[in-house]
This record gives structure tokens, C-alpha cells and sequence, in this order.
């Protein structure tokens, strides 16, 4: 027989270098072992898309999910009407760490899910699945007591569900958060930028267009005035701000001028410090509009902004690792990698609790928020993809769970981050 020459510290990280492997091995085991329900999850919920704060069919059934499941407590309407919480907790005494795992499941008017939230949703409860069924078979052998918390998450696409649950303090003890988004591509990160969206109304005056138009004062011409001098704004504006608007109401019938009108613009630039000064000049070219036309305006701000997310590069080496061992493929596009994509209310978790906002690819290379991807998001393909980036982000958990001083580093990070920030925004 061979002696151990090995230091007692050697022998120690060689045990937890093994307990780690047989978990994540049991990690991708579970997942898989459950790959059916997690799939008619995912489906059910696909199949009726509801839009933001309306997801009550999506919401009970992701609550009757985890209501199956042994061994969760589950929170349904958990602070608000269509989000719900369930957790899990080790056995033991001691200090516990909170592992959060969030599920999206609103749609998008008129084209369902074409953002695959659905998936989503699957990723949450597949990640929250699987990291319990690792961790069931350690007990005894963790080197801290451990708390999953798998908070479903609505209105993404409007309103912003994840800063109301922040409001209501939801993610109070959460030590680390995470979640993945559809995509074209796999990437640990995509640059999420922040918005405020805004709705202007403009008041005229009802007239007959032939008849007598100089009694009238024509709010259509305030929305088209709006429209045309955003337009002429963007030539002036930073390259990587965004604002993009729709007219929602634009009058009734050729002759009867418009006494109403609606648009949403949605503004947007790379971080929340710069979003004062793309409003001061969006308020301009709105009130300008009125001005010229002899209208009122309105200008509503949405709720809730949405922030830019803070990056924690310890998460996103972990979970990258973790995934390329599972044949992730992420992207080295710079194009992709540079581009902005969009902004998530996940972004305002991140400067609360440390987080990672992945992307995965379906299976297809159709674009989100169109009709082609709401077809890759119901498909088949997709599981395969879905089912393997909870699993990295399950091992990416595990990491932090059983390696102490990889948590340090997330939590150093995050605080490097937050400092950063203050900084470059306290220059704008
Ligand atoms: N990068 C994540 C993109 C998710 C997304 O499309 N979010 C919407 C949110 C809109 C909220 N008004 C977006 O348009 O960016």
C-alpha cells in the first residue's frame, strides 16, 4: 500500500476538490433525472404567454412545481401578486449562506415569449433543483450550512418586478444571486445598459379638419414633432446611448383632429449616473413639440428605472469554467461582446447583492423580440441549452459554497465595484 505523504492542508483541499466533483456530478445528474418536468415547466408556461404583473397562471404554476418537490417552503404571492419564493435549507446550525437563483416568466405583447423567459424560469427552478439535490448528499461534510432561495421574479419587460420585491426588501440575506438569460450566444456577460421609460401625452383641442381646422389644436402634430426631434437628437447624442419610442395613440379618424396623443420612449445609456442628462434632453424635445403646437403635455416616468449591471469577475470566471466543462461555447465576437443588450431589472440587484446575469444560446440563431424566437424558445433544441447552463451555474454556487475564499473574492469584488461606481458617477 501506498503512504500518504501529503500535509494535512494537501489533504484537506484534495477532499474538498473531490467532494466538490462527486457534487457537481450530482448536480448534472439531478437536473438530468428531472429533465422531463423541467421541460413541461417551461412549456406550460410558454404555451400562455402573460404580460408583466399578469403572469398568475405562470405563477401558480411554478408554485405547484416546488409545492411537489420534497422539501421546499413555498411563499406563494411572495410580497406581490405574481411572485413567489421557495426555500431550502441544510440540516445544521451555524452560518448559512443565502444562494439565490431567480425565475422570470412575463411575455411580450403580441409576439408571447419572445424573450424566452420561460426558460428562465426553467433555468431558476432547474439550478435550485439540482444545487439541493448536491448538497443533500454532503451534509456533514459543507464547510458552512446553506440556504436556497429560488425567488420567481415578474414584469422584466415592463415596469420592473425585480426593484418593486427590492422595495419590499425580498432580497434581504441573499449573499449571492443569480440567473441566465436566452440568447443568440453564450456569454458570462453582455453590456446591460441602464433605462428609464416615459410615456408623453399631449392635449389638443377636437376640431372638424375641413370644416373649421383653425379652432383645433393638433396633438398629432405634437407626437410627430416629438418623434422627429428625438430623431434629430440621436444625431448629437453619445454612440452608446439608445432612445427608441412608439406613437400608442394617435388620433382617430382623418377629420376629426386629434385632441389626444400617446408615445413611449424608452432612454437609455451604459450606466444609471449618465440617465439625468439623456432625460434633461429628451424633456426638451417633448416639451418643445408643445410648445410649437399649442398643446399640453405630460410627462410621465415610468416607476422603476432600470440599472446597468455590476460586474463581478470572480462569478464570471467561476460560471465560465463550469460551463465549458459542460461544452458551453461563449463567444469571442468583440462586436457582441461590446454592443449593448438591452437592460434587465437585474441590474438594480446587483448593486444590493452580488450577481451574475449570464446568456445561453437556444439552438438558434434567431433574434430576441421577434417572432422567430419565440418559436426557438418552445422548441425541443432549446432544453438541452437550458438544461446546461443550470447546471453551471448550480457548480458556479457550488464553487463559492465549498471554497470560502472564492466567496471572499465575490464579496471584495462587489464592494470594489460599488466603490468604482460612486466614483465615476460622482465625475458625470
Ligand atoms: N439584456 C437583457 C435584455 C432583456 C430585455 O429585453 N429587457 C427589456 C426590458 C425593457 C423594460 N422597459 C429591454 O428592452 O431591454
Amino acid at each position: 500500500s501506498s503512504s500518504n505523504t501529503n500535509s494535512p492542508q494537501e489533504n484537506k483541499m484534495s477532499e474538498s476538490g473531490e467532494l466538490l466533483t462527486e457534487l457537481k456530478d450530482r448536480v448534472s445528474r439531478s437536473i438530468d433525472g428531472a429533465s422531463a418536468e423541467l421541460h413541461e415547466l417551461s412549456r406550460d408556461i410558454w404555451s400562455c404567454p402573460e404580460l408583466a404583473y399578469q403572469e398568475s397562471r405562470a405563477h401558480d404554476r411554478l408554485v405547484a412545481f416546488f409545492t411537489h418537490e420534497q422539501g421546499w417552503t413555498v411563499d406563494a404571492r411572495f410580497k406581490l401578486e405574481t411572485a413567489f419564493r421557495a426555500v431550502w435549507r441544510t440540516g445544521g446550525v451555524g452560518e448559512c449562506v443565502n444562494v439565490g437563483f431567480l425565475c422570470e416568466y412575463d411575455a411580450l405583447p403580441g409576439i408571447g415569449h419572445a424573450c424566452g423567459h420561460n426558460l428562465i424560469a426553467e433555468v431558476g427552478a432547474a439550478a435550485g433543483l439540482g444545487l439541493k439535490a448536491a448538497l443533500e448528499g454532503a451534509q456533514g461534510r459543507l464547510p458552512v450550512q446553506v440556504q436556497i432561495t429560488v425567488l420567481g421574479t415578474p414584469a422584466e419587460e415592463d415596469v420592473g418586478g425585480k426593484v418593486d420585491l427590492l422595495k419590499e426588501g425580498a432580497f434581504q440575506g441573499m449573499d449571492v444571486v443569480f440567473m441566465a438569460h436566452p440568447s443568440k450566444e453564450d456569454a458570462t456577460y453582455l453590456p446591460c445598459v441602464a433605462e428609464h421609460d416615459v410615456t408623453i401625452k399631449y392635449h389638443g383641442k377636437a376640431s372638424h379638419a375641413s370644416s373649421y381646422p383653425w379652432k383645433g389644436v393638433n396633438a398629432l402634430d405634437a407626437a410627430v414633432l416629438c418623434y422627429t426631434n428625438m430623431s434629430v437628437l440621436r444625431q448629437q447624442m453619445r454612440p452608446d446611448w439608445r432612445v427608441h419610442g412608439v406613437i400608442k395613440h394617435g388620433g382617430l379618424k382623418p377629420n376629426i383632429i386629434p385632441d389626444y396623443t400617446e408615445l413611449e420612449y424608452y432612454l437609455r445609456t451604459p450606466t444609471r449616473a449618465e440617465l439625468p442628462v439623456l432625460k434633461e434632453k429628451a424633456e426638451r424635445c417633448f416639451r418643445s413639440a408643445a410648445v410649437a403646437t399649442g398643446c399640453e403635455v405630460e410627462i410621465q416616468y415610468a416607476r422603476n428605472a432600470f440599472d446597468n449591471i455590476l460586474r463581478i469577475p470572480e462569478l464570471e470566471q467561476l460560471f465560465e469554467r463550469n460551463g465549458k466543462s459542460l461544452g458551453m461555447d461563449f463567444t469571442t465576437d468583440e462586436d457582441v461582446l461590446t454592443n449593448e443588450s438591452g437592460s434587465t431589472d437585474f441590474g438594480n440587484v446587483t448593486f444590493v447583492v452580488p450577481g451574475i446575469h449570464s446568456y445561453f444560446y437556444i439552438g438558434s440563431n434567431a433574434l430576441n423580440h421577434t417572432p422567430e424566437y419565440t418559436v426557438a424558445a418552445g422548441d425541443d433544441k432549446a432544453q438541452f441549452f437550458t438544461l446546461r447552463t443550470a447546471k453551471a451555474l448550480a457548480m458556479t454556487a457550488l464553487d463559492l459554497l465549498l471554497q470560502p475564499k472564492a466567496m471572499q473574492r465575490v464579496k471584495q469584488e462587489f464592494i470594489e465595484a460599488k466603490l468604482k461606481d460612486e466614483k465615476t458617477s460622482s465625475r458625470i
